[in-house]
């Protein structure tokens, strides 16, 4: 089915994404009228969401970062707020996300716009959380607690994609808005939950940003997909899945789009 798109509905309005990074840190007992450059926000404990630490933000500064060589000066946005989460999951909030992914299955991850494939350049295995697996009451929690640490209702959530990778297999470097004009508008934000503890390799890199997360049972991490200005995709944010080198690693991507995709009954645009 094909609609056409209704803009006034979308979830943030230019401004909104660092009003909502900004929020977090101000649960975190920050004054956020405070932070420059040579007062960079930390992060902190934030309760019913966990500890919070600031990775990059608009207040760093870009010119200390890697990028590729073609860009102008002109053409480099702020960094963007990327804020890992740890605690956000108890431990059975994790094992029943991996447990219900292993009673869904797992298959070969496939890539993909429109037509998806299966491609050397992800060889991990996922399955998805689908309507059923959403009203779990133990992944309700944790849908509930994903809408109040960003503000946006779980209408505005891809159902989550449940990964798994064995000792080998990764996810090479990628950004998760493709692109196209969909109904439900981009992608504006990741939420990446780690639901276990891997014993060797399996860090999500960031290459642009200089950094690592490495996977920690019932952690997340959050990072933009849009620029503030909802003008363009956030060319910080490209990552990738680091090869697992021992043990299986576990996780959950939730995809947050610019418009519903829950109740939407059409995914194309007119
Ligand atoms: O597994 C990870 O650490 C990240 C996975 C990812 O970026 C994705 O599935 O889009
Ligand atoms: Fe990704």
């Amino acid at each position: 089915m094909r609609c056409p798109i209704d803009e006034s509905t979308n979830i943030f309005k230019p401004g909104d994404m660092n009003a909502m990074f900004e929020r977090m840190l101000e649960e975190a007992g920050h004054d956020v009228a405070s932070f420059s450059k040579d007062n960079l926000p930390t992060g902190g404990s934030v309760p019913g969401i966990g500890e919070l630490t600031v990775i990059t933000s608009p207040y760093h500064d870009p010119s200390t970062y890697p990028r590729d060589d073609d860009e102008e000066e002109e053409e480099i946005s702020p960094l963007p707020w990327v804020v890992s989460i740890n605690g956000f999951l108890s431990d059975e909030e994790c094992n029943r996300l991996i447990e219900l992914g292993e009673s869904k299955g797992y298959r070969r991850s496939r890539v993909g716009v429109t037509v998806f494939k299966e491609d050397k350049t992800r060889t991990s295995h996922n399955t998805f959380c689908d309507k059923v697996c959403a009203k779990d009451p133990i992944v309700k929690r944790v849908l509930e607690r994903m809408a109040n640490l960003t503000g946006i209702p779980y209408d505005n959530y891809e159902g989550m994609q449940l990964v798994r990778y064995e000792p080998g297999q990764f996810y090479e470097q990628h950004h998760d808005e493709v692109g196209i004009k969909k109904y439900s508008g981009p992608r504006i934000l990741t939420i990446f939950l780690y639901l276990n503890d891997v014993l060797g390799g399996g860090g999500t890199e960031f290459h642009y940003l200089n950094f690592t997360a490495t996977p920690k049972k019932g952690s997340a991490l959050i990072w933009p997909s849009m620029l503030d200005s909802l003008e363009g995709r956030d060319e910080w944010t490209w990552h990738e899945a680091l090869p697992v080198e021992k043990g299986f690693k576990y996780g959950a991507n939730a995809w947050i789009r610019l418009r519903d995709f829950q109740n939407a009954k059409c995914r194309q645009t007119i």
